[in-house]
């Protein structure tokens, strides 16, 4: 990637800061022990919207097998790459500048959808109906990258329906509240690649964000880096590794559907001078067709819906137009939908 290009600088509030005070870790949830599996889920969801889950059921040997596809991918001259890099036309396949917050990040990445087509709404304007369908790119002479990536991707599938469904229960709801809004989901499977920086107090590998979605269920290898900001005080907490777990964090979707009882949190990439960093995260996104809002359920008199309803492929196609470019507006956030701002 070169030398630090004036695009990945961060304003002066938001560069890393590498003398953080070592907090106590969010939660880490053994899947394997049932008792008392969606008050301990839904009380992390609460403080901070984030965990790591241990026994998990998705096998190791099947990540690792990831883990050693991407190195391979990744280590590739970039011009072998670049043959299925992403444009407007295919937004997944292979990005080397993605901006998050409008400045770019330092990583590469590999994308691809669960449904292959995957069907979204064909622009952000909210009178055009039409749909566009989008299809994955693959290396043409790696076919093993494939279907490991593809096996790999259901399995964190399985795992994904069944935290929804601890969560649903955790909040008192039937285990399949949610599912029907993930039947033609729009869920994709992300390889980030972060190479060492030369200037890591300068830039991000990702920058401040909240994820989108329901969840995100991410590996993350043995290097460390990524940081999440406290629920209760703002404070940046590093989420530090633990050997063949899970991070899942909430995205917006998910605080919207429960009016704030639940939390998306702000986080974030430092990278480092040393050691290249993978992370391999799953966006369990929902249907193009699927209006967000509070659930009936959750909100009422005394808790009146703190969102007005927003459609999540229109939310899904304006969150990616910053993709390609530096735009000079701010992209969409969950609170651009926040009631009060009638
Ligand atoms: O690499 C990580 O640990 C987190 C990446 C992330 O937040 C994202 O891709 O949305
Ligand atoms: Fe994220």
């Amino acid at each position: 990637m070169g030398s630090l290009d004036p695009s990945f600088i961060q304003e002066l509030e938001h560069r890393p800061k590498f003398n953080m005070v070592e907090a106590e870790g969010i939660p880490v949830i053994d899947l394997s022990c049932d008792d008392y599996l969606p008050s301990r889920i839904g009380d992390a969801c609460q403080t901070w919207g984030f965990f790591q889950v241990i026994n998990h059921g998705v096998p190791s040997d099947l990540r690792r097998r990831v883990e050693v596809l991407a190195k391979e991918f990744f280590d590739q001259p970039v011009e072998e790459k670049l043959k299925v890099k992403r444009d407007e036309v295919h937004p997944m396949g292979f990005h080397d500048s993605e901006h998050t917050k409008n400045i770019r990040d330092w990583k590469e990445v590999f994308d691809f959808f669960l449904q292959d087509p995957t069907l979204v709404p064909a622009s952000c304007e909210f009178e055009d109906k039409e749909l566009r369908e989008l299809t994955n790119q693959w290396p043409a002479d790696f076919p093993e990258f494939r279907s490991v990536l593809e096996e790999y991707a259901r399995a964190v599938e399985k795992l994904a329906f069944r935290l929804l469904e601890l969560i649903s229960l955790s909040l008192g709801l039937p285990a399949d509240r949610f599912n029907s809004y993930f039947k033609e989901q729009t869920s994709f499977l992300r390889i980030n690649h972060y190479p060492p920086c030369p200037q890591p107090e300068l830039a991000l590998g990702v920058g401040r964000h909240k994820d989108g979605g329901a969840l995100t269920v991410l590996f993350q290898d043995s290097v460390g880096g990524l940081q999440i900001q406290r629920r209760s005080d703002d404070e940046w907490i590093s989420v530090r590794p633990v050997p063949d777990s899970y991070v899942i964090n909430l995205g917006n979707a998910m605080q919207a559907w429960t009016n704030d009882k639940y939390w998306s949190a702000e986080h974030r990439v430092v990278v480092n001078t040393q050691k290249e960093r993978f992370s391999i995260p799953f966006f369990f996104f929902p249907g193009h067709q699927v209006n967000v809002k509070p659930l009936d359920e959750l909100t009422g008199e005394l808790n009146p819906p703190l969102y007005k309803e927003f459609n999540w492929g229109k939310f899904f196609v304006m969150r990616n137009r910053s993709d390609f470019k530096k735009l000079d507006v701010e992209n969409i956030q969950i609170d651009h939908f926040k009631a009060s701002d009638k």
